[in-house]
């Protein structure tokens, strides 16, 4: 009834054991309803009709057709908390129309880990729901160092390393964006808003130092920035804290007002230990605009022993390539405890509620197949390193674990080694007629020949992945020596050993 007649097209869909009648609305009724409903508004529809609805092909046309509340996403556990959080109808009433929503990101590590990724995703959220993403890296910020978690001063850094850091960080977030648009959002047809990274630098570039204070610093009053948990807690402990980042979040609010001006950036996102820091800029832009601005956290990914995943507590799981392998995040992700992969399903991947539901009921059929853990592995390894990562991380774990060790021939050497990278690796120029067991002793897999002639013939020696329990096996090329001009040795369970053959070329 509130809507014009002349706006709904001809269809009445009457749905079965509902005393209900569902129009097909132009997609900007669409809108209309789903902004209703995002306002709890009862409107005419009961809870059913609404879950039908969402199955539906209205629900199909609207999610291509953004701005979608990704406030929704709270119950998916992606968003934590929201500030001001007595204002949050006005957010969801801003989130109606496209913004702009901006994370930072300080350069104090040349890569990403899976902690800011949790960010990232809630960005990426923002960006699928028709949003402006903007990703801030803290070329100027990490000259500061936040104080946020840290129990401690953070050592100064110098700004060659702070540049190259920022170089790699900017390269990193403009990939993940593109691995999702390309390999995770590609059936979507709706164009999303290309993000901006965006160097803080570069207002402070050319700011004086007493300009800067004359004109920003007045607008923080000593006892708001004293009662940030950050402040406190480390004025509490014996290190205390330097002035430097004790103003930290000074600059932080200023980014935030500077984003705003430039790009009518009105969310920010960050995880939980960056709430403080969002007040902040909160009330500069209070005091400065006379403009609300919102700030929604993601949780605090966090590792078995209840540590912050990240850089400070040196337990990253890194983004960069070369720092942790596409296998080694495959994995991490594969070996993940059964009690956390559905929590990470919803925090880590784009999947449905229903999608996750469906691996989590495979799974219980079939728990020794990783179900859900393998469909983790794929979306994130695709997210961060894209179909070439995916594709590699799954030969290199086929090459690990397929006991006819066939798969081991589909690696080069150097990926051999980079698989077996803390393996020993002797290089032996092959000779005619080597037996299993010299090469043994070559590769000091054993100290003494005796027991190496024991513990083979008991059959607890593999070549590549093959019992051999003749200590005279003749090593063969194609039989022993892989393609690749490398064998791989295991002792026990465990012990693994590489030998590269140097055939002349
Ligand atoms: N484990 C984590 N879980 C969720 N969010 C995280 C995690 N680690 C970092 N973030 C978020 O990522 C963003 C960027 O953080 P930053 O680059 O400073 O990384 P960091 O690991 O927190 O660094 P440091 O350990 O040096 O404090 C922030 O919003 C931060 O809250
Ligand atoms: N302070 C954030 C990074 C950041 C930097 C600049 C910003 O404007 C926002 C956030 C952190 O250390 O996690």
């Amino acid at each position: 009834q509130k809507l014009k007649k002349t706006t709904l097209q001809r269809y009445i869909f009457s749905l079965n054991n509902d005393n209900f009648c569902l129009f097909l609305f132009q997609p900007w009724c669409c809108q209309f309803i789903f902004e209703f409903m995002s306002l709890n508004y009862p409107l005419m529809m009961n809870l059913r009709v609404v879950r039908r609805l969402l199955q539906s092909n209205i629900c199909r046309h609207y999610s291509t057709n953004p701005p979608r509340d990704i406030l929704s996403l709270h119950e998916r556990g992606v968003f934590q908390s929201v500030f001001p959080e007595v204002y949050t109808s006005d957010l969801v009433r801003q989130l109606s129309q496209s913004i702009s929503i901006y994370c930072g990101f300080d350069p104090t590590a040349d890569s990403l880990h899976i902690g800011n990724l949790l960010a990232i995703v809630g960005l990426l959220h923002c960006q699928r729901g028709g949003h402006q993403p903007l990703c801030v890296v803290g070329g100027a910020t990490a000259l500061i160092g936040d104080p946020s978690g840290k129990t401690t001063d953070r050592q100064p850094m110098s700004p060659f390393d702070i540049e190259n850091n920022t170089v790699a960080l900017t390269n990193q977030l403009n990939h993940i964006f593109a691995n999702h648009e390309e390999y995770i959002w590609k059936h979507q047809h709706k164009k999303l808003k290309p993000v901006k990274v965006i160097n803080n630098a570069e207002w402070y570039k050319n700011e004086n130092v007493l300009d800067f204070l004359s004109r920003v610093g007045r607008s923080f009053r000593m006892s708001d920035m004293l009662s940030r948990e950050s402040v406190k807690s480390r004025l509490r402990s014996d290190e205390g804290m330097n002035f430097t980042e004790f103003t930290y979040q000074m600059f932080q609010s200023y980014d935030w007002l500077q984003l705003y001006q430039r790009y009518n950036c009105l969310v920010q996102i960050g995880g939980n230990d960056q709430l403080g820091n969002m007040v902040s800029g909160y009330e500069l832009i209070q005091k400065c605009l006379g403009k609300r601005v919102f700030g929604l956290t993601v949780p605090l990914v966090t590792s078995t022993s209840g540590d912050k995943l990240g850089k400070t507590a040196g337990n990253a799981v890194w983004l960069d390539y070369n720092k942790t392998y596409p296998f080694d995040l495959y994995q991490y992700f594969v070996n993940l405890k059964d009690t956390d992969v559905e929590n990470y399903l919803k925090l880590f991947t784009f999947l449905s509620d229903e999608e996750i539901r469906e691996v989590m009921r495979a799974h219980k059929n079939n728990e020794h197949q990783r179900i859900p853990h393998r469909k983790l592995a794929d979306q994130v390894t695709l997210l961060v390193h894209g179909e070439s990562g995916l594709k590699e991380a799954k030969r290199w774990t086929e090459a690990l674990f397929d006991k006819s060790g066939s798969s081991l021939s589909t690696l080069s050497a150097k990926e051999m080694k980079s698989l077996f990278s803390n393996v020993p690796c002797t290089k032996m120029i092959p000779e005619a007629g080597i037996t299993l067991l010299e090469a043994c002793m070559r590769c000091q897999c054993f100290s003494r020949e005796v027991d190496a002639n024991r513990i083979i013939t008991d059959g607890g020696v593999y070549v590549n992945h093959g019992r051999v329990s003749n200590p005279d096996t003749v090593l063969l090329p194609g039989t022993h020596i892989l393609a690749n001009n490398i064998t791989l040795l295991r002792i026990g369970k465990k012990n693994h050993y590489i030998i590269e053959w140097l055939f002349p070329s």
